[in-house]
């Protein structure tokens, strides 16, 4: 579906690398139908280059000129900035995919004003190892089919599941952010491991393996994860006396709440853009 198809992305950070990475690890392209813009900062188009050997485009204009979808893949406080930039060079045959956080497809119609598809995607920086998990929804002039387009890509990298534009911002807290969280309780392992006095190196294996295991069992049972917590759990045993202080202090209360904190924050990432028709 992506033969002879050129991907530019507008952005190039750490998303924009790792969903780029992951296209090309999973050779659903070659690097010459990779071309990348930032707004400054040539070393960091430079060295993209040099990691990947994707094209870097001379200006907005070429990469539009070559592209036949467009990643959005800029901060949502940069998001205005970053389509007038590309507008008077966007046509109908482009698809534009926006990965903003919060950022509505209607708001990207709007500053468009064009009937530009537009897809809106959640994706996480597990696409970088092609195990993200991506939500996906399509604005008013996406059809279907440029919905399959932009689902072919992102599952490439990972799974796709398709959701309404309403539950984005939910999804964004949950599986955007959520490689974060992990990484997290893992920094915690490794920093208990440490004061206990294994090797970083050991620890850091086990806990990566720990992780794997316990992720692939989640995906293997249908029981919930309290049932494979109790699993662990042997009376009087270990994983009682770290839970008792887990309850003690709230921890899965605090680290639920948390989560809702991003989601919110995601509302309020795109209320700062929403437009008054949204
Ligand atoms: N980092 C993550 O885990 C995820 C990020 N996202 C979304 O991806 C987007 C990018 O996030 P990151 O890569 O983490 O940010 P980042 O700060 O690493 O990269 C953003 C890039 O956009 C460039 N940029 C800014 N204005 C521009 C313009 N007008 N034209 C071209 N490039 C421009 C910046 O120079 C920068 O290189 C955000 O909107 C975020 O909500 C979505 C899912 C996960
Ligand atoms: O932290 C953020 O705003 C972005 C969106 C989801 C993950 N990273």
């Amino acid at each position: 579906m992506l033969e002879n198809k050129t991907i530019a992305f507008i952005g190039a950070g750490s998303m924009a690398e790792s969903i780029l990475g992951g296209l090309l690890s999973e050779k659903l392209v070659n690097p010459q139908q990779i071309v990348v813009t930032n707004k400054t900062n040539d070393q960091r188009l430079n060295e993209l280059n040099e990691r990947y050997s994707i094209s870097i485009a001379e200006s907005k204009e070429d990469a539009m000129k070559k592209a036949d979808l467009v990643i959005l893949a800029m901060k949502p406080k940069h998001i205005e900035d970053g389509i007038s930039s590309i507008k008077e060079y966007t046509t109908d045959n482009h698809l534009i995919i926006s990965v903003l956080a919060g950022v509505s497809t209607s708001y990207i119609e709007e500053q468009f004003g064009m009937k530009t598809a537009v897809v809106r995607a959640m994706p996480n920086t597990s696409s970088k190892v092609s195990a993200s998990a991506t939500a996906l929804c399509r604005g008013y002039y996406a059809s279907v089919h440029q919905l399959d387009t932009a689902s072919a890509l992102f599952a490439a990298i990972g799974t796709v599941s398709i959701f309404d534009e309403a539950k984005m911002d939910a999804v964004t807290g949950i599986s955007g952010s959520g490689p974060a969280y992990f990484y997290y309780f893992v920094e915690a392992m490794e920093i208990a491991a440490k004061e206990a006095g294994l090797p970083e190196t050991e620890a850091k294996e086990l806990i990566v393996q720990t992780l794997a295991g316990a992720a692939k069992r989640l995906q293997n049972s249908d029981q919930p994860p309290s049932a494979l917590y109790n699993e662990v759990m042997s009376p009087g045993g270990t994983t009682e006396a770290a839970f008792k202080t887990l309850e003690r202090h709230s921890v899965q209360e605090h680290f639920k709440n948390s989560i809702k904190e991003a989601i919110k924050r995601s509302k309020e990432l795109g209320s700062a853009t929403r437009s008054p028709i949204s």
